[in-house]
């Protein structure tokens, strides 16, 4: 094992987007190996790469091709050896990785909740009606139009500081963020307040950092074991498996969220229309270890409660 280790002469590539919470993730993945192993800061790079979701900013991701857009060049790098291993926000990954490519490396996740960001409203119920709300998201869309179809609702693409700027342009008299990111960011301030999941269930994943790697390095994947957070892998094991047999394409608005109690996990769902007409929601309980089996269960009651153009085109 100790030769394996990461040394300043032959550091472990980390590879990241360069947006400002993408960077604050692969340190926070670096400083965990640092303390796992008494490792120096020398032994880890970090290895921008660019995207080409970070460069779309005219139309809708999901105009634009979705969750890949995020993750393809650096899984190409990471396939190439360019970099050793990848850190991801676990909410923007598809549930399918490349062939040769593995991630099953969590640290503790962090505030699964959305936050209510507005200069002028404390919470959506204060909301006068008829009143915008900046955002892009599917879901949050389709979760605020269910429970406020009176409001009115703008897309809002971009970094933090952009749509703070739409916010005190006016643009909305609202938006919504993940607590996650603000958190991290040190920005929590900038949260009226966090919406409790019973309110608006995140999406799957949410606030979850994942570390990828190659699936035969397994040098590197003992250095993940001793990073690797166990009750975040089984509730995301849940949340994954939901969201694939639900085929999560970024056409539907998905969420969902699953709880431990000792060794029994509890996995909420629910589905939308994107127009928020209609919610099925549902949830399951079991053994965490079942949590996959768990998660395609929860999609079959959900997929058998929903009318044959549930998942049309809106
Ligand atoms: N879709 C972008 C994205 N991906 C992950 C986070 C936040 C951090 C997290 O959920 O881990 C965000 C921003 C947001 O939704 O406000």
């Amino acid at each position: 094992m100790t030769q394996d280790l990461p040394t300043p002469a032959r550091p472990l590539k980390i590879g990241t987007r360069g947006s400002p919470l993408a960077l604050w993730q692969a340190h926070e993945v670096r400083r965990s190996l640092m303390l796992a192993f008494t490792l120096p800061e020398a032994a880890f790079e970090i290895v921008v790469i660019k995207v080409t979701g970070d460069q779309i900013q005219d139309k809708s991701l999901r105009e634009a091709g979705g969750k890949g857009l995020f993750t393809r060049e650096i899984e190409e790098a990471l396939l190439a050896g360019g970099i050793d291993i990848a850190v991801h926000s676990m909410k923007d990954m598809p549930v399918l990785q490349p062939e040769g490519l593995i991630l099953d490396c969590y640290l503790p996740r962090e505030d699964v909740r959305d936050a209510f960001v507005s200069h002028r409203y404390a919470s959506i119920r204060d909301l006068p009606q008829g009143a915008v709300v900046g955002s892009s998201s599917l879901r949050r869309r389709a979760q605020l139009a269910h429970v406020r179809p009176d409001l009115q609702l703008v897309e809002f693409r971009g970094n933090v500081q952009t749509r703070m700027k739409k916010l005190e342009e006016g643009v909305a008299d609202a938006t919504f963020l993940a607590m996650a990111g603000l958190n991290r960011l040190g920005m929590s301030a900038l949260a009226r307040g966090a919406i409790e999941t019973e309110e608006m269930l995140p999406a799957v994943a949410q606030g979850a950092i994942g570390v990828e790697r190659r699936l035969e390095d397994t040098a590197t994947a003992a250095l993940l074991a001793a990073i690797h957070d166990r009750d975040t892998g089984l509730r995301l094991s849940a949340e994954r498996a939901f969201l694939a047999r639900l085929d999560g394409s970024c056409q539907t608005p998905i969420a969902g969220l699953a709880l431990l109690e000792g060794d029994r996990l509890t996995l909420r769902g629910e589905i939308l229309r994107p127009d928020g007409s209609e919610v099925i929601r549902d949830q399951i309980s079991g053994p965490a270890i079942a949590g996959e089996a768990l998660g395609q269960k929860l999609a079959g009651m959900l997929l058998s409660r929903a009318a044959a153009d549930f998942f049309a085109q809106h």
